[in-house]
């Protein structure tokens, strides 16, 4: 998947930068995005899966820098919301919304809803402190990994469960992090340091499975 020791990754999100960077560092390699290719066209996300959106990021982005790239394409299903925002994550309120704006917009859907989970039905932690865990989640990825000379795709798909508490928490990662309450280790996402997030995120699982169908197919 490298030139010269880089990783291509067609994103322009930054917390998935420094996430890709922390995991191939590990592997000595280095990690270039969509930011240090200022001229690429936007890609408008229209598929009707992770998958699909993820498998069109890269073909896009490796057709024109005629490299290999991989592309991530992820979200967060909330069950009181009916699996929503999913693959609408990103835009969940408003096109190019900040992460700020599509935390209070979850938590404002979540109120309408009423939505609450039973403190006794939680396998492991809850908060300890007033907070209310308001729905079951579970955050997904989907990262394709596209070579332009064989045009072929290497695909993986990893998700973690959690819990959207109404008290955001943290300073780590980005996103929906900060309200998702893991009861495995009785802290939000956003609380977890870079191994951590990496062990167990619905990313670090879809990468960790993407390096092992490579490593089969060498
Ligand atoms: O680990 C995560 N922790 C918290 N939130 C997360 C995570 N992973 C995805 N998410 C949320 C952020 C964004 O609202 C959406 C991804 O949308 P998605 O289209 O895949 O990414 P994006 O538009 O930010 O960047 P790009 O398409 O250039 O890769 O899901
Ligand atoms: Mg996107």
């Amino acid at each position: 998947m490298t030139a010269g020791g880089t990783v291509v990754v067609a994103t322009k999100n930054a917390g998935k930068v420094r996430e890709f960077a922390h995991a191939f560092g590990k592997m000595g390699l280095q990690v270039v995005s969509m930011f240090d290719y200022p001229d690429l066209p936007d890609i408008v996300e229209d598929g009707a899966t992770f998958s699909e959106n993820a498998r069109k990021k890269a073909k896009t982005v490796a057709e024109a820098l005629h490299m290999m790239v991989l592309a991530d394409d992820s979200g967060l299903e909330v069950e009181a919301l009916g699996g929503r925002p999913g693959i609408y994550s990103a835009r969940y309120a408003g096109e190019s919304a900040s992460d700020a704006l599509n935390n209070a917009k979850l938590l404002d859907e979540l109120a309408l809803e009423g939505a609450a989970v039973q403190r006794d039905t939680v396998q492991g932690s809850i908060p300890q402190n007033d907070s209310l865990l308001l729905s079951k989640a579970r955050f997904v990825c989907a990262l394709a990994l596209y070579n332009p000379s064989s045009g072929s795709f290497v695909e993986a798909e990893g998700t973690v469960e959690g819990f959207i508490t109404d008290t955001p928490s943290g300073a780590g990662g980005f996103g929906y992090d900060p309200l998702f309450w893991l009861a495995s280790h009785g802290r939000t996402m956003a609380e977890l340091s870079k191994d951590e997030k990496q062990a167990i995120s619905h990313r670090g699982q879809a990468l960790a499975s993407l390096l092992i169908q490579l490593e089969n197919a060498q």
